[in-house]
């Protein structure tokens, strides 16, 4: 029994295109302090079960609560408590790396703006680059960029699609330890991921997506990655 109250509640929930699920249902609770890592092979379905939770497409069936109430995903409430990377990149044409970080931590009314984002450029190791315009960054640096504006403002959920794309491997462990270190400060976390270390790091317990889905220990899911035990 956990001693908190959950913060997310995924109950039979069906999620697909046309009206044809891509997995099987999908069911979790999750609270303040846990990581869900999300695992299973190309297109099983996991960014599309992501982005049904995250409300950016609708599930074909089933339910999604939020600290006990029902998931209104345009709400103030979902979207100040949610910070989520997914597969996309898109920028304002005009502002450099830094004035995106900017203008997250304006629109998040954060206290310090300036300490704020300079302390996200350091830890992403962009500030040698927080004047270039994304363009003009490296891929692996632009994926540094989302994350920085993922974990410079306050979440109490983090949901991220398969974070350690093209991240080089020393980044990716520096961003298992933030998260983990999020989470202890009372947030949770779903990650999408094919990194079988990453998974370990950060949880101990995963969703395998297929046409059945089933919860397995991270230790598990990490030798399914690694298509060990086929
Ligand atoms: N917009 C879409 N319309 C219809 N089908 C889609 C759409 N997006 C994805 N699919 C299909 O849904 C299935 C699940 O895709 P999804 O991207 O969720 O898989 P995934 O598990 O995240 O894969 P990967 O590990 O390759 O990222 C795939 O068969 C994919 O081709």
């Amino acid at each position: 029994m956990s001693r908190t109250s959950p913060l997310l509640e995924v109950k039979g929930l069906s999620c697909g295109y046309l009206g044809e699920p891509v997995c099987g249902t999908v069911t979790f609770t999750l609270h303040p302090g846990e990581v869900l890592g999300v695992v299973g092979l190309n297109g099983t379905g996991k960014s599309t079960v992501l982005r049904t939770i995250a409300g950016r497409q609708d599930p074909l069936d089933g339910t999604v609560r939020f600290k006990g109430a029902e998931r209104v995903e345009a709400s103030a409430a979902w979207r100040r408590a949610v910070a989520a990377v997914f597969d996309d990149d898109t920028w304002f044409p005009g502002l450099t790396a830094k004035e995106h970080l900017e203008l997250v931590a304006a629109g998040h009314s954060m206290p310090s703006p300036v300490e704020v984002v300079e302390r996200e450029l350091d830890f992403f190791g962009l500030t040698h680059r927080a004047h270039a315009y994304p363009e003009a960054l490296s891929s692996g640096q632009r994926r540094r960029l989302l994350l920085a504006a993922a974990f410079l403002r306050p979440s109490e959920l983090v949901m991220l699609d398969e974070p350690e794309q093209r991240l080089d491997p020393v980044m990716t462990v520096d961003l298992g330890q933030r998260l983990s270190q999020h989470v202890q400060s009372g947030a949770a976390a779903v990650v999408v991921t094919h990194d079988p270390d990453l998974l370990i790091q950060v949880t101990d317990r995963c969703l395998v997506i297929d046409d059945d889905v089933r919860t397995a220990p991270a230790a598990e899911a990490a030798a399914l990655i690694r298509g060990q035990g086929r």
